[in-house]
């Protein structure tokens, strides 16, 4: 079966040489976009695809970078394509999505909910969700902003999509020892210290057996500088297509 990603951009929340990190999956011709943000309905233009392109929306944390462009996904879907759009969110971000981010500009009128603009799709950590056909994520809550939550997605069981976390050595020794992750797209911070997310140097002490399925993303515009310093790690081209068929 035919599994794609293609990511929209790899840049981290403040790159302007680079789209804010948001992926593209693509299974049977049907796509869903991984994160929102606010440089998604450019870049999706960028790419000749428009929103009516997509199948579903999911959504793993609420920061800019990764749910800045719902506000207009949800307005071209309503006024434009006239359908709701199926979103999937962890289900403890349902609320605050919509409270704490969409409601100032969406509410009006009859459309006081999420449910007013989406088909709202609660996942819950740990439970296996068919996303798309062919598609299955499970979320796997990991460690971002202290106090926030904030997910983690493994994909058909062999592949690991980290979104925005910090280090965590063990979660992905255990993901390749124990569940068979082959591949890993993690987000790095090029510069130390990482803090809330991965940093290069701390990656750079993953085994080799890790750092060879591991693709860094969501970076800064100085990335071009640490070309061939990543180890046996390889940097996510921006719009280019992976393929990770079973
Ligand atoms: O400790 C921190 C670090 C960053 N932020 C802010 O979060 C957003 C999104 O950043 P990501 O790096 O993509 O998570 C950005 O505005 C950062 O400044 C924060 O609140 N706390
Ligand atoms: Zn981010
Ligand atoms: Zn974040």
């Amino acid at each position: 079966m035919g599994v794609h990603i293609q990511m929209l951009g790899t840049g981290s929340a403040f790159a302007k040489a680079f789209n804010n990190n948001n992926a593209l999956v693509t299974v049977e011709g049907q796509t869903l976009l991984i994160d929102c943000g606010i440089t998604a309905p450019k870049a999706l233009h960028e790419i000749g695809k428009n929103f009516g392109d997509l199948a579903a929306v999911l959504i793993t944390h609420i920061h800019g970078d990764h749910v800045g462009g719902l506000e207009e996904l949800a307005f071209q879907m309503k006024f434009i394509y006239q359908r709701k759009p199926v979103l999937f969110v962890a289900d403890t971000l349902v609320e605050p999505l919509w409270e704490n981010t969409l409601k100032g500009g969406l509410q009006q009128n009859e459309s006081r909910s999420l449910n007013d603009y989406f088909e709202v799709r609660p996942l819950r950590v740990g439970i296996p969700a068919e996303v798309l056909p062919g598609l299955q994520i499970e979320l796997i809550r990991t460690p971002h902003i202290p106090g926030k939550s904030s997910y983690s997605l493994l994909m058909n069981g062999f592949f690991f999509y980290s979104a925005d976390m910090a280090f965590d050595d063990s979660l992905l020794e255990s993901l390749v020892n124990e569940r068979g992750v082959r591949t890993i797209f993690h987000d790095c911070q090029l510069q130390p210290p990482g803090a809330v997310h991965a940093c290069l140097p701390e990656l750079l002490t993953l085994p080799d057996f890790i750092q060879e399925r591991v693709y860094l993303m969501h970076y800064g515009d100085d990335q071009p500088r640490f070309e061939g310093h990543t180890g046996l790690m390889r940097f996510v081209e921006q719009h280019k297509i992976y393929d990770f068929s079973l």
